[in-house]
Formats: C-alpha cells, structure tokens, sequence
C-alpha cells in the first residue's frame, strides 16, 4: 500500500530562490514523522505544498494516494493541517469560529455538534472569549483544536507547539499519541529535535531546501553513542584507546590550571563511544581507574552538528 505521503524530487523556486532542491521523503501510514530544520529551511514551503496552498516546480507529490492538485475538497477534509502562520478571523467567539471549522472541515462526513468541546477543555481554551482578544498562545489552541476536530487521516502541522506553555505542550503530545493509536499519520514540523522525539519514530532533517538527515529516532540515539570520561592514574597515552572496537574518538583532558601536583600525574580522557563499551572498559582495566561517567549524548548535540558539517 502507498505511503500516507510520497514527495519524490520536490522543487520549489519562488522567483529566482530556490526553497527546495529536489527533495524525497515518505510518512508511512499510521507513522508519525518529524520535520526539523533551521529558519527558512523549506519545512513550511513543503507542508504547503502538501496541502495545494502551493504549487510545486518540479517533483512529484502524493498524499493519502492522491495529487494535491487534483484531491480538491475531498482529500482537504481528509487532513487536519495547523498552518505555521495561522490567521483567524478575530471578529467571532471561540465557540462560534469552532462550530464554523467543524461545518466546513469535512462536509461529506458531518461532525457532531460542539465536537470541539473535549478539545478545547483538554487544551484549557476558554471558548467563550472573542479571537481577537486571544493570546498567541491561546490562538494556537484554536488551531489545533480545529485540525484534530474532524479525526482527520493525515496531520499536518506546522510548528505546533509554538506559543504553548509546558502543560499544555504535554497535552498535545497525548492528544498525538492518541491520534496515532487511533490509525492517524502525523507529520510535523518543528525547530527542535527534543520536542519531535518524544512523539515522532522518524526525523526527516532539512537543511537550506534539501533533506541533510533522514533516520529514525532509534537509530538516530544508537548513532549518538555515549559520551565516557575516565580518570586514570599516571600517564596514559589516550593512543591507547583510539583503535579500540566502538571507540570514535579520544580527547586528552588538560590539566586544570588549579591543578595540585598529585592531579597531574592522573590522565583524563573524554571518549565519544558507540555501540558496546565492553573494549573500552577491558582496556581501562588494565590501569587504576579513578574515575569513570558515562553519558548518552543529546541527540539536539548531534543535529547541530550535523548542520555545521553540511555548512562546511
Ligand atoms: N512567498 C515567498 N516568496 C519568496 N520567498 C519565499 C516565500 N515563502 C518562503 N520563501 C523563502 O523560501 C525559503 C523557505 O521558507 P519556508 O518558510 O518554507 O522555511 P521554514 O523551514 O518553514 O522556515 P521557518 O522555520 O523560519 O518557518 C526561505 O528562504 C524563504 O525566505
């Protein structure tokens, strides 16, 4: 069965500026991904595009097995899409714009009234004020309240959490988990990995209009490894430990100014170690070990390094 969406070549040129490069990548169906990448990458430019807001240059899209182009209000009510700059019309109270979403999101498939209510309550939003009046915060609960509104195939949001306070971000990680055991496919975007991993299996990272990182999240923390940090007595050549099975890289920890003589004659390495530690640890054995911490490297830590290695 196809993939919920399929982007295979994807170009975008607004003008004379390329937004982006030709890009492939799949959300399978009932499989949440995460989209990250710095500002202007192209993460609202594809979304877009998903949606038939915008028309490609070159490439080919389908979504839920159909051209956005030509899926027109029937695949529409098929997705919840939250865009990135959501307008609203000011002029109504909270429930009124709801009761509007909810007549026009999915008009073949009727949703029953005041619908939004359990939403809304989850999310804190008080439905009796007037939009206009509404915090940005509050006004990004009225967008998504309208997504998840009609149990939608395909998420699609863009930025979600932006504005959200903790509480409520943590709401709407159970609201996505939900729609996720209930068969919906998520695809969302975000500027942060460590939001995108608590609910995501797959990342897609974009970088300046192309995919510089397409991984799942599994694989993406066993691909970060464990940073070690020993302290062994004497001397030690970190040469020692270089070539060792797992081991990335070893960094010879100087000395601190502060340092009393007994400190000196210790060797401190900081190892950046992947997969089993069982080489290592054999291998420090054979000195006094004084110390020894271990830590999984953040996964935010890998991908930006991951965008200064693309920038180089
Ligand atoms: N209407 C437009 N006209 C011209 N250039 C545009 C237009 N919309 C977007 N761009 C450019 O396309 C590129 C991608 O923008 P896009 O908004 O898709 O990025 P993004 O990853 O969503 O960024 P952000 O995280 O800042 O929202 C940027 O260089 C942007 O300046």
């Amino acid at each position: 069965m196809n993939a919920a969406v399929e982007i295979t070549g994807l170009r975008k040129d607004y003008g004379r500026r390329t937004a982006l490069r030709g890009i492939d990548l799949t959300v399978p169906h009932g499989g949440i991904v995460g989209f990250i990448g710095p500002n202007g990458a192209g993460k609202t430019t594809t979304m877009r595009i998903l949606l038939d807001i915008l028309r490609p240059t070159a490439g080919q899209v389908r979504v839920l097995g159909e051209d956005p182009r030509k899926g027109g209000a029937a695949l529409r009510s098929r997705i919840g899409y939250l865009p990135g700059e959501l307008r609203l019309d000011g002029r109504y109270d909270v429930a009124t714009l709801l009761d509007h979403y909810a007549a026009v999101s999915s008009p073949g498939r009727p949703v029953a009234r005041h619908a939004w209510r359990p939403l809304a309550d989850r999310l804190g939003l008080d439905t009796t004020r007037t939009v206009r009046t509404l915090s940005k915060g509050n006004k990004q609960k009225v967008g998504l309240v309208q997504a998840f509104l009609h149990t939608p195939e395909l998420l699609v949001l863009d930025e979600p959490t932006s504005g959200l306070d903790p509480l409520v971000q943590a709401e709407f990680v159970t609201m996505v988990r939900e729609a996720r055991e209930a068969g919906t496919t998520v695809f969302l975007s975000s500027h942060v990995l460590s939001e995108v991993e608590q609910v995501a299996e797959s990342v897609v990272v974009l970088r300046e209009g192309a995919v510089v990182l397409d991984s799942t999240v599994a694989r993406l923390r066993a691909d970060a490894g464990t940073q070690v940090r020993l302290i062994l007595a004497g001397r030690v050549s970190p040469e020692e430990f270089t070539h060792l099975e797992g081991v990335r890289s070893v960094v010879l920890e100087p000395p601190a100014e502060s340092a009393t003589e007994p400190e000196r004659e210790t060797t401190a390495l900081a190892v950046d170690l992947a997969g089993s530690p069982d080489a290592l640890v054999k291998a420090a054995a054979r000195h006094t070990v004084l110390h020894l911490s271990a830590a999984q490297s953040d996964l935010e830590d890998v991908v930006m390094r991951l965008y200064s290695k693309e920038s180089r």
